[in-house]
């Protein structure tokens, strides 16, 4: 075999338990003959690990893969060293073109991809120049796509990551949203009409990523092998709720069609903290989708953040408002950014607040008009806002709500 020291192409196939990464793996090892790959999959130790098993070797009796388990642990956490040692190890014996990895259904794609794109420091070995991610692929199982948001598991359920404490409808909508490539699959399963709204969200939760639809993860090869898509920057920055917080509202005829709303909520002076966490735990069912910053009042120091994928909603202290860096910091700011300081207020800067929401099937007027009665009345902007209790205390994104039964 000739040397080769071109970095080795990496797939990532993320999705949750049982939305069809295995199957998808094994279409592609059977369609792809030629395809000489390792296969790196890491599985929490969840579920029915024999079938799989038995499925792999068949693939791997037809090809040749060297196929690596990392169990008990996920790849973004935890086992991100050996996921690296791994992989370099492999890499030192170099007798493979492509490195194809299953993650775990729970695990987050943004650790995943930065091992891969940027290394890990309490690792040895040094993927970058010898890896390069090519494509983040994220299967959504079409048939139980709303159940999907909707896992009603509370935060101290077993099933949930003891490592961080996430619940399964977070790691799908980090799927979704951090990807190159989405695989609708189980598409057999679901008539077309109903593919056709599971698409519209899709598209609004995640507008830059490719949306291909599949029945038993049978995907053209180019689809997701040595396709050139992923891209760091870009992937963090293809979110719907981002792009609309950043450029604003996109009109999606498509989208509406299908009954998907999303709009941002906009305002410059604070929430009532005691009327807004009950607005927050007592969103639509519709809200699929809601994320950004807002005001507390009481809580001029920092900016708090909500979070709600599906039935899951945090609501905590997040980031900074620029109106409480030093005042060198505040300028290096503005200069790098012209423009921004359209929104500033003399004495409150840039605080407000900025929520996106997307769902289906929902009524945007009277959600506004509840955010707006959050807000603090005039006669309340002219109280000590000290004296209100703090629902969201100091844990960083605190949960809130979580589906009560
Ligand atoms: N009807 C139908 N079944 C599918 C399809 N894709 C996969 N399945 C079945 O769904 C089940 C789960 O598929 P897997 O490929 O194991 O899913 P996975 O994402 O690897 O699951 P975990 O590794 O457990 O997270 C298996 O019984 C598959 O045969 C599909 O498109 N249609």
């Amino acid at each position: 075999m000739s040397v080769n020291n071109d970095p080795i192409p990496v797939t990532i196939l993320s999705g949750s338990l049982g939305a069809g990464k295995t199957t998808t793996l094994n279409h592609l090892l059977g369609s792809e003959r030629d395809l000489n790959a390792a296969v790196l999959v890491n599985d929490m130790g969840e579920v029915n690990i024999d079938a799989e098993f038995v499925e792999r070797e068949s693939a791997l009796t037809q090809n040749d893969e060297e196929i690596i388990e990392l169990s008990n642990g996920c790849i973004c956490c935890r086992l991100r060293g050996d996921m690296l040692d791994e992989v370099g190890r492999l890499a030192a014996e170099r007798d493979f073109d492509y490195l194809l990895v299953e993650s775990s259904g729970i695990s987050e794609p943004i650790p995943v991809a930065q091992t891969f794109a940027r290394g890990f420091e309490d690792a040895e070995f040094d993927p970058t120049g010898v890896y390069e991610l090519d494509t983040m692929v994220s299967v959504v199982d079409a048939h139980s796509f709303w159940q999907g948001f909707d896992s009603g598991q509370a935060l101290t359920d077993d099933t949930v990551d003891p490592e961080d404490n996430r619940v399964p409808e977070e790691a799908l909508m980090d799927q979704i949203e951090f990807c190159d490539v989405l695989l609708l699959n189980k598409c057999d399963l679901v008539p077309e009409d109903e593919l056709e709204k599971i698409e519209a969200v899709l598209k609004t939760l995640q507008p830059w990523a490719k949306l291909i639809r599949t029945e038993h993860g049978a995907v053209a090869p180019e689809e997701i092998l040595n396709t050139g898509r992923f891209d760091f920057n870009r992937a963090s920055q293809s979110a719907g709720w981002k792009r609309e917080l950043q450029e604003g509202h996109h009109h999606d005829a498509a989208a509406e069609e299908h009954g998907v709303t999303s709009f941002v909520f906009d305002a410059d002076r604070p929430f009532h903290p005691d009327r807004v966490a009950e607005l927050f735990a007592d969103l639509p069912d519709g809200v699929v989708r809601a994320k950004g910053f807002f005001w507390s009042a009481g809580r001029e120091d920092i900016a708090m953040g909500l979070d709600k994928a599906g039935q899951s909603v945090r609501a905590g202290p997040k980031g900074t408002w620029i109106a409480t860096l030093p005042k060198a910091q505040q300028q290096r700011y503005f200069a790098a950014r012209p423009g921004i300081k359209a929104d500033w207020d003399d004495k409150w800067g840039d605080r407000g607040v900025q929520l996106v929401f997307i769902g289906r099937e929902f009524d945007q007027e009277p959600l506004v008009e509840r955010l707006n009665d959050c807000l603090l009345t005039d006669a309340e902007m002219d109280e000590d806002w000290g004296t209100y209790p703090d629902p969201f205390g100091s844990d960083e994104q605190r949960e809130l709500a979580l589906a009560d039964d």
